[in-house]
């Protein structure tokens, strides 16, 4: 079975729909230049609601000490996503700064980049294969760009990991079963318009699933 997080959510009637859908994860973005950035004190007012029904990620770039801090205390994220240039031993400190499990993104847009998870895997909890960002872009995710799926075929990694990167409800059970993932993750594929969630898009997905 392939299991669903809903990222980027920022209201309680979307977050509603992503846990009665059936949800795993559910993804607050504390990152101030995403369309879908939430504070730490109004994440934490939001997702107390999910606590225990799905697993809550903080998603954060290169966050420096205080932003985790901050996260750590005040939203208590089961996991946090690392989506920048973060370092293995950078990823070693925040475990044991916040407490929380990680996830590492890692940018994929040839095989190449694959052997990029070597060095995660003793690391991070779950790694989340999404597609790089087209040169120039603000975000390094959320952005809707996919990669060719068919590279992850055959792929085996100690824990489960993520498919990210341009999944929509129309697509989401095609790159599961194209890929092999036993977790995929979305953001914009399920809106109406940048950083606005979609009810109606977030069941499909996961009833498509
Ligand atoms: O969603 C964002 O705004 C975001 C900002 C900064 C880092 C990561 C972000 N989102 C992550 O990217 C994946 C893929 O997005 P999409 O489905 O292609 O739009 C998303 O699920 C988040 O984990």
């Amino acid at each position: 079975m392939t299991v669903a997080k809903i990222c980027g959510l920022t209201t309680p009637e979307t977050l509603d729909t992503a846990l009665e859908h059936g949800a795993a994860f559910v993804g607050a973005v504390v990152f101030s230049k995403s369309p879908r950035h939430i504070d730490p004190l109004h994440a934490a007012t939001l997702f107390e609601r999910a606590r225990g029904r799905a697993g809550i990620v903080a998603v954060t770039v290169d966050a420096d000490d205080a932003l985790l801090t901050e996260i750590a205390l005040i939203l208590k994220p089961d996991l946090i996503q690392l989506h920048g240039r973060e370092t293995p031993e950078r990823a070693i400190e925040i475990r044991r700064l916040t407490g929380a499990g990680i996830i590492k993104a890692l940018p994929v847009s040839t095989p190449d980049d694959l052997a990029a998870a070597d060095v995660w895997e003793d690391v991070a909890d779950n790694l989340m294969f999404d597609a790089r960002p087209p040169e120039g872009s603000d975000l390094p995710g959320g952005v809707g760009a996919s990669f060719d799926w068919a590279m992850m075929q055959g792929r085996r990694y100690r824990n489960p990991w993520f498919l990210a990167g341009g999944l929509n409800p129309d697509n989401a059970a095609r790159a599961a079963a194209i890929s092999g993932a036993p977790m995929l993750d979305v953001s914009s594929g399920v809106e109406s318009a940048p950083g606005v969630k979609d009810s109606a898009r977030i069941a499909a997905f996961l009833q498509a699933m």
